[in-house]
């Protein structure tokens, strides 16, 4: 058996390298820039006193088409450039058992092919701190290359790299264009960093620099954002995650953002720029933020342009989530007004948060508003305002039905928002919350009026004809007195008799044994119907209680059974449409009575 090697094609895997790895051309400054600041942070690590100085020059700057990168860094010798340029996926930046080295930012040894994405050839004159003459080495992008003594000697140590550009590429080259991307990458690399004569370098990240005081800082990392982000912040949280020596800024959107869109973050990596759209920095709930970071130790994709999903990502991504979380409680004890303008704009995000995390639970419950029969209010407030308190799922049964039950005593909270009922029913486990139970409209029926019993006699042969009018509607009905008096008619739906219907549906369309099963369990929940409760407090109802004629009576009857479904926005199924229609054709009909033959 022989073993061998794998035969490449050199062409092949250049132009793999160069062409699909990369998103843009334009990574291919910043992947100059990388070797740059590697070179000086190598040069530094045995003489501390080095310059650290990156100079580039376009096109323009040199006059001779060409765009050279200068670094003052450790540059290579001969035999170095032989195993380094010559050989891809070989990097000086890895120790013997081939771990990334944390101080540098490159570690794949293929960012110089990303010239090829601009040049079809990549010139490189370098003299090592080591001693030995100024070499130059050609890469060309068919694989070839070439390395000899340069013509010239360098003055210093260090490296020049030389791109000419491709026709196609020269927009990439023009001056204002290298200047914005060496200071989109570059601005706070702890170099100096100048193109032609402009210098890009700001220093330190500016959540890392020293403001004469924290009002000031705030203003300064506001004007950051702005400036990043476009918006002003609501509010400036920092971020610290020691395992990964990450330090940055969360600014709070001063608007609302949709939760299903996770935000996108800035990513500095060593100080360079990684990406600015990193979404799996923070948790989902964290919508509501968006971040800036530099870390030291959080590993790139081999493009650069993302975040390598591991462990100490997934760590990073709690802690971060810890803080924020944190912060939000800070702001509930020391500045409630603002937590108030903030939970007006990201409720969701805070109710996500809260449907699993016992603290935001708590938070919920002191200080987010819901809408309840009594206005919008926390429901803290709500359940000690009120002895027995309810809650729907649903906003239209809560907007027909609000003042109805708060009229009987019961206050009604609308559940009916996503996380919602996850968060009332997680609550009334809890002790102090535990008067939260959903509403059963029919149980309101309970608590209104009954009139007195020689009324009752009075009208029994009305109810009679009434409960005939709605027979075929299955639904009962009663005759109550309750407030508000404006209302005729309730429609009251019972859990029971939706139950029943929903049987009786499967059952029309289940197999003989199933229905036989279904059936079965119908005599059980027959005592419970939907009812229509005829207010005997409003005074038109009260007036048609009084009618005599039965077809007249059955026209009224199934007009407030229409209006009461309308009213509660009760789904109307093609049979109530039919009764409202005849009751309203009805009506008319008796409201304009056919002229008597003369
Ligand atoms: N400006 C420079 N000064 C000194 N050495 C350099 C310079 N540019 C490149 N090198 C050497 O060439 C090697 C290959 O560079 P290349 O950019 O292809 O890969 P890398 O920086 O090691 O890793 P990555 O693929 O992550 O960028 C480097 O490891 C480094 O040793």
């Amino acid at each position: 058996m022989t073993e061998r090697a794998f035969q490449v094609d050199l062409r092949g895997v250049v132009d793999l390298l160069s062409r699909h790895l990369y998103s843009s051309p334009r990574v291919y400054l910043r992947e100059l820039l990388q070797n740059g600041v590697d070179a000086v942070t190598a040069r530094r690590a045995e003489e501390p006193d080095a310059p650290a100085r990156i100079h580039i020059e376009t096109p323009e700057h040199t006059g001779e088409g060409s765009l050279r990168v200068h670094d003052t860094g450790v540059g290579l010798t001969e035999p170095q450039i032989h195993e380094l340029l010559a050989t891809i996926g070989r990097s000086s930046k890895r120790d013997e058992l081939g771990y990334a080295r944390h101080e540098f930012l490159g570690q794949f040894g293929i960012g110089l092919l990303s010239g090829f994405l601009v040049a079809d050839e990549i010139e490189v004159l370098t003299r090592s701190m080591h001693g030995g003459p100024t070499i130059r080495w050609v890469g060309y992008s068919d694989g070839r290359y070439l390395v000899e003594e340069a013509e010239e000697e360098r003055n210093e140590v260090g490296t020049t790299v030389i791109l000419r550009p491709r026709r196609d590429a020269e927009e990439w080259f023009a001056a204002s264009t290298v200047a914005n991307l060496a200071r989109h990458y570059g601005a706070f690399l702890p170099v100096e960093l100048r193109v032609g004569d402009t210098l890009v370098t700001e220093g330190e990240p500016p959540w890392r620099r020293t403001y004469p005081t924290p009002v000031r800082r705030r203003a300064a990392l506001a004007d950051y954002c702005q400036t990043v982000f476009g918006f002003a912040p609501l509010d400036v949280i920092d971020l610290e995650a020691a395992a990964a020596g990450l330090r940055g800024v969360a600014f709070v959107l001063p608007h609302a953002a949709n939760p299903t869109v996770r935000a996108a973050h800035r990513v500095y990596l060593k100080r360079m720029l990684l990406a600015d759209n990193v979404t799996d920095l923070l948790p989902e709930w964290a919508f509501f933020v968006r971040c800036v970071v530099d870390a030291e130790e959080l590993r790139p994709t081999a493009n650069r342009e993302a975040l390598y999903d591991d462990d100490l990502l997934g760590q990073v991504c709690d802690t971060l989530g810890e803080q924020i979380r944190d912060w939000l409680l800070t702001l509930a004890h020391s500045r409630p007004e603002e937590l108030r303008r903030f939970l007006q704009l990201h409720h969701v995000g805070v109710k996500a948060l809260a449907a699993h995390d016992d603290t935001m639970l708590d938070l919920v419950y002191r200080w987010l508003d819901f809408e309840t029969s009594s206005g919008t209010m926390p429901l803290a407030e709500f359940t000690r305002r009120h002895s027995e308190v309810r809650y729907t799922s649903d906003i239209d049964e809560f907007r027909s039905l609000s003042a109805v039950a708060a009229a009987q005593g019961v206050g009604l909270v609308n559940a009916g928002y996503v996380y919602d009922t996850e968060i009332i029913s997680r609550l009334s486990d809890r002790q102090g919350a535990a008067l939260l139970r959903p509403l059963d409209p029919g149980e309101l029926t309970t608590r209104f009026g009954r009139l007195p019993s020689e009324t009752e006699l009075r009208l029994r042969d009305f109810l009679h004809v009434a409960e005939r009018a709605l027979d075929s509607r299955g639904c009962t009905v009663l005759l109550r007195s309750y407030a508000p008096a404006s209302l005729p008619a309730l429609y009251l739906t019972s859990r029971a008799a939706e139950h029943r219907r929903e049987l009786a549906e499967s059952r029309a369309e289940a197999d003989p044994l199933w229905a036989d099963v279904l059936g079965a369990l119908e005599p059980a929940l027959a005592a419970d119907q939907n009812r229509l409760v005829l207010n005997h407090a409003n005074p038109l109802t009260r007036r048609i209680t009084t009618l005599t004629d039965p077809d007249l009576i059955t026209v009224a009857v199934q007009a407030l059974y229409g209006q009461a479904l309308l009213q509660g926005r009760h789904p109307l199924r093609p049979a109530d449409s039919a009764v409202l229609n005849r009751s309203f054709l009805g009506l008319l009909d008796w409201a304009a009575p056919t002229e008597s033959e003369e």
